[in-house]
């Protein structure tokens, strides 16, 4: 049994059937990427695997648990995590304060208990931050973090619900080539280390290429290839799609900095 199991899962939006029917699996110490073009419906499948999104029909399972028909909170709590954006309000909280309320909401406690709680999760959020490698700069305030470790800190408070499966939705956009590699390895190194599962979507060819250990590709809400680089690369459907964008990997490659 894989870890996630997703079967004929289907999203019709009214008329629009943004994802048809797809299946996939992905095992515990995967990195697996999401790729296709605009609309394909890869934010609307990782909607529905967080529970977002309601499915119209199919089954997503993680360990064998139905998650289909849950309440997200209830899905972050079965082992799901996410990536998310540090939010603005957030942005005067040092960075390892930053990570102590991703855990006082695991923890499931009460935002007006903050100041009564400044000590609490210190060593687990201390703990996360050094798998990160943003120990020595807990105590800046997060808005004085240049944007790569703004985004090591988003990884660290997705990994405050001890994931078996985290989801990343386009992890290192708006990155220069530099950092995307530094926070793909890193990505990497958890993935392994934590045997954790990460799902990912990503605009950024190289970065799937370079570091996804398998990818699925979806158009217009179907899963029309499943491989590793090479078979991707070089499969008919895929050149096909992302021809029919005018859009070759290498020109994606060359605009994905943005
Ligand atoms: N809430 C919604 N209501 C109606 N249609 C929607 C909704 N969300 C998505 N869609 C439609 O579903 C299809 C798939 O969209 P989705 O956002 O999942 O694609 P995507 O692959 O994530 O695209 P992108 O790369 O542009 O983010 C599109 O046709 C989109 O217009």
């Amino acid at each position: 049994m894989s870890l996630l199991e997703v079967r004929d899962l289907k999203k019709k939006f009214g008329g629009n059937v943004a994802v048809d029917g797809i299946s996939f699996d992905l095992q515990a110490g995967e990195l697996l990427a999401l790729i296709g073009p605009n609309g394909a419906g890869k934010t609307t499948t990782f909607n529905m695997v967080n529970g977002q999104l309601a499915a119209t029909a199919g089954s997503i399972t993680l360990d064998g648990k139905e998650l289909t028909g849950l309440a997200p909170r209830k899905i972050a709590h079965m082992g799901v995590g996410r990536t998310f954006q540090i939010a603005a309000t957030f942005s005067s909280l040092t960075v390892i304060e930053n990570v102590q309320m991703a855990l006082l909401a695991h923890h499931r406690k009460i935002y007006s208990f903050w100041r009564a709680a400044a000590d609490q999760y210190k060593a687990e959020a201390q703990s996360l931050l050094g798998q990160v490698g943003m120990l020595a700069q807990a105590d800046r305030p997060s808005s004085e973090l240049a944007y790569g470790d703004v985004k090591r800190v988003e990884l660290a408070m997705g990994l405050a619900n001890d994931p078996k499966l985290l989801l990343m939705d386009e992890p290192t956009a708006g990155m220069a080539p530099k950092e995307r590699n530094d926070l793909m390895a890193l990505t990497k190194k958890l993935v392994v280390d934590r045997n954790m599962a990460v799902l990912f979507t990503e605009h950024s060819m190289d970065v799937v290429f370079a570091y996804a250990d398998r990818m699925i590709v979806l158009a217009r809400g179907r899963l029309i290839a499943e491989g590793g680089a090479d078979d991707i690369r070089n499969h008919p459907k895929v050149q096909e799609v992302y021809f029919g964008t005018g859009k070759t990997f290498e020109n994606k490659e060359a605009g994905a900095v943005q």
